[in-house]
């Protein structure tokens, strides 16, 4: 048997950076979207005899870990089946495949993603046979084990717009956004997330004792870390609420369309940009370019760095605008993917590429 699930991936609609925390993860709040371009990933599993397992990682990127490599316990798809196989007390025989299409350290959170798909597909491929269809996890549990892969892993166990706290890893399903033409620039740096909270937690941690030159540290105190995490919340909640509430739509405003307008118009931002941005001068300029457009009707309707980068994205009202910001960036040079928002019922319904069975083999 095998299974293929595409493995989508994420952007984050504004990113609010709190406190860093004893654990040594940051508190965040953020708007994760879901959006269809995607990896594959292929699990299959086969009984053993006795107890003991296998786990095989294959990838066609050698940027993955895998076992070819030599550190495929690193890899996050790899990681959540491991546990799952552990907690249900599953002996088989698992081979896991990544067709990496998604670039690797993008802020796409691609590589949780794939643990998510892992889970995913080796869920279908346990049920199917009716030695383990007993053993499944319940939502909780899976919820569990994939905050315990990484932060960005439960929120594609949700899929659509999701709210997350936390360090990311505490996640809420949304009233989802209308899908929307999402363009995507693809920079070919990679941007190191736990570098991205350092240089963060660099400019805005005072040094301790007295040093000269303090004028060029900015200070952000717990206090004001945290009441930044409260102001994205509220901003969220308005906007989110926005077409129910009695606010008066603007004149030629799309109710469809409106609470991204709305959430638009509150201002929400990516705090990593300030950090990213300065490491690497090449990105603030693809955002510009994801943005404007010398007609506004082509213009985005909001454009950002998604996580830690060093992938951006814009939003668009229309193909055609979406169409027009990919070729701006293909005159600059730089790679880029058109694709769309996408949903939760979307996200689930088309999330099973193909399941297969052996010939000969009975359910
Ligand atoms: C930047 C984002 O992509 C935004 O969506 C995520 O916060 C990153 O999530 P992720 O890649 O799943 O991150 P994890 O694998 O959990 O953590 C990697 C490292 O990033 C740092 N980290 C991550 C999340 C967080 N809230 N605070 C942190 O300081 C920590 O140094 C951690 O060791
Ligand atoms: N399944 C995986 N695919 C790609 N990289 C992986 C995977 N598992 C672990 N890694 C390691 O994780 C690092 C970050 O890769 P990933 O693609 O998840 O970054 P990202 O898109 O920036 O994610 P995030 O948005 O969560 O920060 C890679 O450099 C790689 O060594």
């Amino acid at each position: 048997m095998s299974t293929t699930v595409r493995s989508y991936c994420k952007i984050n609609l504004g990113l609010a950076i709190g406190p860093s925390r004893a654990d040594g993860y940051h508190a965040l709040t953020t708007l994760y979207q879901t959006v269809a371009a995607h990896d594959l990933v292929t699990v299959s599993a086969a009984p053993v005899a006795g107890r003991k397992r296998t786990l095989t990682l294959t990838s066609n990127d050698a940027r993955v870990p895998s076992t070819a490599t030599g550190d495929a316990e690193r890899n996050t798809a790899y990681k959540i089946v491991e546990k799952t196989l552990q907690v249900t007390e599953i002996a088989a025989d698992v081979t896991i495949h990544i067709e990496k299409r998604l670039p690797v350290q993008g802020g796409l959170g691609a590589g949780s993603a794939n643990a998510a798909a892992a889970l995913v597909a080796l869920e279908r491929e346990l049920s199917a046979r009716p030695e383990w269809a007993a053993a499944g996890l319940s939502g909780p549990e899976k919820l569990l084990l994939a905050s315990e892969v990484g932060s960005d892993v439960p929120l594609f166990l949700i899929g659509g717009s999701v709210l997350g706290v936390g360090r990311g890893e505490e996640v809420y399903p949304l009233p989802d956004l209308p899908a929307m033409p999402c363009v995507l620039a693809l920079p070919e740096v990679g941007v190191s997330t736990p570098q991205a909270f350092r240089d963060w937690d660099a400019l805005y941690t005072l040094p301790a004792g007295p040093a000269p030159g303090m004028a060029f540290y900015k200070k952000l105190t717990h206090l004001q870390a945290s009441d930044k995490l409260s102001q994205l919340s509220r901003a969220l909640a308005s906007a989110m609420c926005e077409p129910h509430s009695s606010g008066v739509l603007p004149v030629g405003e799309d109710l469809a369309e409106n609470p991204v307008l709305a959430l638009v118009r509150t201002g929400i931002e990516n705090d990593f940009e300030e950090v990213v941005f300065r490491q690497h001068p090449s990105l603030g300029p693809i955002k510009r370019i994801l943005a404007d457009s010398s007609s506004p009707e082509q213009s985005a309707l909001y454009a950002a760095l998604s996580g830690s980068g060093s992938a951006l994205f814009g939003l668009y009202r229309t193909e055609a605008a979406a169409k027009a910001a990919e070729q701006r960036l293909t005159e600059h040079g730089i790679r880029s993917l058109r694709t769309e928002t996408l949903p939760r019922g979307q996200y689930w319904s088309s999330m099973v590429v193909e399941q297969s069975t052996p010939p000969g083999h009975k359910f």
